[in-house]
């Protein structure tokens, strides 16, 4: 018996909504979502939702629509916290922005100095920071700017000074002086004279300064090894989840498990894994014999953790790349390490979009003389042309939860089984509203 349990679905997926309901034993909240003509998103709440328990179902895929959706699960959740919902939880099947966490982008932290000469690319390396940190005498040989270095001649020179007990020094290199005037300063001649004339002409003399004393900034000009910013969009959208009014998250398999660091809120991440296993377990004939793959190292944890429960071997692909722009990604290479001959291989992975390294993966595993390749994976989002690429691959089955919606993946994908993770999502709805452990789902068996 549930009361005031209220559970609210967004546009993103609503047969998993109705599966969910069904399971809890009630109808899905009323709700009016759509769009003005100006492409606005527009949530009514239909019903009132005053002091119950609210769980506003969306995942964070869909028809190219991953935007729409987020600011629809937002502003629903914005309208029941204004509506006086006692508790809100977002409850994301697919965590948005997932692969967007806050990390540095390729994960390696700032580029490495090589000693001088050093010409092999595992030659020996500085660990200086690039610009270098400058020193005091250091600046000319360092090849900065005759600013720069008259800039630094001038520091030390003032901690002399205050080593003298703040008496002054004689100057000691005019010439530095200078130049400090001339690249880093207004020239004080000319300034004094726009000054003046600026004084007669009654404005401040900004503008005359600008257009002809001041030195134009330096032209940017990128050193090798250095990597364009990616914005990370991890503690964006964790504070934009608070701030709309959600109390609680819960989500399956996220990209990165850490993200759940980026909340001051309970976020409940559930496994999918177990439906994995209970798959290979039951639909893969002597799966004892076959091997689990991941196709990259990122995923070897929760590969591993099947392969272990299973008591199955394990083989892992490494993605080597050293991309220099984002779209590189797709442009590793792969390397096996581990026996898949004349075995079943089984990939596991979180999720598949444009499905580039489960295909690729595929190839690779055949070619290692894999006699049957099984993709299982948790997220299919599979967009872009994801679904032609594995109907043309080496891949002889892809199982994915409908975390995302399947239905039309299904019409155009032969390959493709999907497992229900409705019942999973259900049961741990009931188990927050009542206040009950949810610890059970992440290891049942
Ligand atoms: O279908 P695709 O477009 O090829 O994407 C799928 C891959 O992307 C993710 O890993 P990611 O590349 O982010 O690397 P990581 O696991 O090292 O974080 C995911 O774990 C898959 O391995």
């Amino acid at each position: 018996m549930v009361r005031n349990l209220v559970v609210l679905g967004g546009n993103s997926h609503p047969q998993l909504t109705d599966t969910i309901c069904s399971h809890l034993g009630i109808a899905p909240a009323k709700v009016l979502l759509g769009k003005f003509k100006v492409g606005e998103t527009r949530v009514e709440i239909e019903e009132s939702v005053r002091g119950k328990d609210v769980f506003i179902i969306q995942s964070g895929s869909g028809g190219g629509k991953v935007n729409d959706h987020l600011m629809e699960l937002l502003i629903a959740i914005s309208a029941c916290r204004t509506a006086s919902a006692k508790r809100i939880t977002a409850v994301l099947p697919l965590f948005p922005y997932s692969r967007q966490s806050d990390i540095p982008y390729n994960k390696t932290g700032a580029p490495l100095a090589k000693a001088p000469g050093t010409r092999s690319r595992t030659g020996t390396y500085t660990f200086d920071s690039r610009p270098q940190t400058p020193h005091p005498g250091q600046a000319e040989s360092a090849g900065l700017s005759n600013g720069s270095a008259a800039l630094h001649h001038q520091l030390s020179r003032m901690k002399m000074d205050e080593r003298h007990g703040g008496h002054q020094l004689p100057p000691t290199s005019p010439v530095k002086s200078d130049s400090l005037r001339r690249s880093d300063t207004f020239d004080s001649n000319k300034s004094d004279k726009s000054d003046k004339h600026a004084h007669h002409n009654g404005t401040n003399g900004t503008n005359g300064i600008t257009r002809q004393n001041t030195t134009k900034p330096p032209v940017f000009e990128p050193q090798a090894g250095y990597r364009q910013w990616v914005a990370q969009a991890g503690t964006l959208i964790a504070d934009l989840l608070t701030c709309a009014g959600a109390d609680h998250v819960i989500t399956m398999d996220l990209h990165d498990p850490q993200y759940q660091g980026f909340f001051d809120i309970p976020v409940d991440n559930l496994y999918g894994r177990h439906l994995l296993r209970k798959h290979i377990q039951f639909n893969i004939p002597n799966y004892q014999q076959a091997v689990v793959v991941s196709p990259d190292a990122g995923g070897a944890k929760r590969a591993t953790a099947i392969a272990d429960a299973l008591g199955m071997p394990f083989a892992l692909i490494h993605k080597e790349r050293r991309p220099t722009q984002i779209n590189d990604r797709q442009n590793a290479t792969m390397m096996l390490v581990g026996d898949v001959a004349d075995r079943v291989a089984i990939l596991v992975d979180d999720l598949a979009d444009t499905s580039n390294t489960i295909t690729r993966a595929a190839k690779l595993l055949k070619k290692e003389g894999a006699t049957t390749v099984y993709a299982l994976i948790t997220h299919g989002i599979l967009s872009g042309d994801a679904i032609d690429r594995i109907n043309a691959s080496a891949l002889d089955k892809v199982v994915v939860t409908n975390t995302v919606d399947q239905t039309e993946h299904m019409l155009r994908c032969p390959k493709l089984e999907v497992l229900e993770v409705g019942n999973v999502f259900a049961e741990a709805i009931r188990r927050v509203h009542h206040g009950e452990s949810i610890s059970v789902l992440f290891d049942y068996s």
